[in-house]
């Protein structure tokens, strides 16, 4: 398994059920110093891994952890103004640390956007465990471009498979759904 790809330390061993009973808790950046810290006041949802450029990934991951929080359960509580927004352009304003290089949270500004009310947060950042497992993976194909070789891709989706994480080359079908039924009521073809 020498140039076996790892999928994310979170999942490589096995993907570990959750407490059934998380409500939150505190992010914390990879600084030993002075780390940014910030609070989530609910369960996560949608927990998946995401295989594109833009999520932030450990050391060796070819794929993010990464899950959403309604946006008025997040506080920054602690070293705010180490953050830094990394593409201010892209839907996802991604707000990264500028010692350690870690995404704190993604928030989406455009209030039209099918997502907008959620933030994106790395899960694996919480101090305290009991969170809810990665369920899928999405924008699998997207690994290739951040140097993962095509013909390793079939050995991937398999691997996803049995990890029981369903690889999707966007997102989830259900998530799909949601995106094309906002989309559908803002123009009309279906009753808001
Ligand atoms: N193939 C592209 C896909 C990027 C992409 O669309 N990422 C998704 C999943 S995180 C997204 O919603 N991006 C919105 C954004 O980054 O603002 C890449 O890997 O860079
Ligand atoms: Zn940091
Ligand atoms: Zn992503």
């Amino acid at each position: 398994m020498a140039d076996a790809v790892h999928i994310h330390p979170a999942v490589d061993a096995g993907v570990k059920p959750g407490s059934g009973s998380f409500n939150g808790g505190t992010l914390v950046c990879k600084c030993a110093q002075d780390p940014v810290k910030v609070r989530i006041d609910s369960n996560i949802a949608y927990n998946h891994a995401c295989g594109c450029t833009k999520c932030w990934k450990p050391e060796g991951a070819a794929f993010s952890v990464v899950a959403v929080v309604p946006r008025d359960k997040l506080h920054v509580t602690a070293n705010e103004n180490k953050l830094q927004v990394v593409d201010p352009n892209a839907a996802i304003q991604r707000h990264a640390c500028k010692g350690c290089g870690v995404h704190m949270y993604g928030r989406i500004e455009n209030k039209s956007h099918p997502f907008y009310g959620f933030d994106f947060i790395h899960p694996e950042l919480f101090q305290e465990s009991g969170w809810p497992p990665p369920e899928f993976a999405a924008f699998v194909s997207s690994v290739i471009e951040s140097g993962v070789k095509p013909d390793q891709m079939a050995g991937i989706r398999s691997r996803l498979k049995e990890l029981g994480l369903e690889p999707y080359d966007c997102l989830s079908p259900p998530l799909m759904d949601a995106i094309a039924t906002h989309v559908a009521k803002a123009s009309g073809v279906l009753a808001a």
